[in-house]
């Protein structure tokens, strides 16, 4: 496929207009109380998510990426603004998402094989055992985990742990997922095998998606507009739609010109917030 293929030919506008709004944040701010203090940590940050984007939020550690998907995901509500799923506001744990957080979270006194079943039973309570069977040697094919089903999660290096995690959510079929870090326990090669493989389930099956990375080599690659979070609290410091075509092959894109040009466009962004959190944190200690 030549490059020119993989460029849409009209410029993004972000919002492709036929798409009906998914996610929406509107100037939302978050106050955390730590130790009798309060502080700001996500300020006016106004999201809009048409559905089946691929957005990905970047920004340096602790500058409020996972709490923007902890409000989506219904687990936290904004101390001010508002945070609405298709249209209505989230106000209790949001049913219709996926989400992977930072912590894999598997029970650790279960095998892989139960960890994914339990998903499922969860989710199809009428599901004969045939199926689940079925169903979960299907999700353990998908994230390369064959041959690792009765082994318990401490048995499992970091990045099959995440593997097993990947599959136990996607064993739900959730039609948005929220991905916290998804890949950063995974050695460099696992990594791009799975950010393909994610991205063809994520094109098959028509996902909205939200990615918080601090690779940003890894947002530019997978997402349609990439946001860059300030330093602390967290706001929209800048976005850039990115208008590689759907979809998309990974593994080839990191080599292209136009892949680098915007890489270096929004690092020139990235590395102030870089610099400043860095700088933030050596004052507070
Ligand atoms: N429940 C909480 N109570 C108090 N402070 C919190 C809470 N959750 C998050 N924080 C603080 O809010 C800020 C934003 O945290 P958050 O985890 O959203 O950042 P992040 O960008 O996801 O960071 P990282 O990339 O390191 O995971 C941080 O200063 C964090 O310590």
């Amino acid at each position: 496929m030549s490059h020119l293929q993989l460029i849409r030919p009209e410029p993004a506008t972000g919002a492709t207009p036929a798409r009906r709004r998914k996610i929406s944040l509107d100037k939302v701010a978050v106050d955390f109380t730590t130790r009798g203090k309060t502080f700001r940590a996500v300020d006016d940050v106004t999201i809009e998510v048409p559905e089946m984007q691929f957005l990905a939020l970047v920004g340096p550690s602790g500058c409020g990426k996972s709490t923007v998907l902890n409000m989506v995901a219904g687990l936290l509500a904004p101390s001010e603004g508002s945070v609405t799923y298709d249209g209505a506001p989230v106000e209790a744990a949001n049913t219709r998402v996926g989400y992977m957080t930072q912590k894999d979270t598997l029970l650790p006194w279960r095998s892989v094989a139960d960890n994914i079943g339990i998903a499922f039973e969860l989710r199809c309570r009428k599901a004969n055992a045939a199926e689940r069977r079925e169903r979960v040697a299907e999700m353990i094919d998908l994230v390369g985990l064959k041959g690792f089903e009765r082994h318990f999660p401490a048995e499992l290096s970091g990045g099959m742990r995440k593997r097993a995690a990947l599959a136990r959510m996607l064993i739900y079929e959730p039609e948005t997922l929220l991905l916290d870090e998804p890949f950063a326990a995974l050695d460099a090669q696992l990594r791009i095998l799975m950010q393909q493989e994610l991205l063809r389930l994520v094109e098959r099956r028509q996902m909205t998606v939200i990615l918080v990375t601090h690779d940003l080599e890894e947002a530019v690659l997978m997402a349609d507009r990439v946001m860059v979070f300030t330093s602390g609290p967290g706001r929209i410091r800048t976005e850039r739609d990115i208008p590689f075509e759907r979809p998309r092959n990974a593994m080839e894109l990191r080599f292209r010109p136009e892949f680098s040009a915007i890489h270096e466009e929004l690092w020139s962004e990235l590395k102030d917030e870089f610099a400043a959190s860095v700088e933030r944190e050596r004052r507070a200690q």
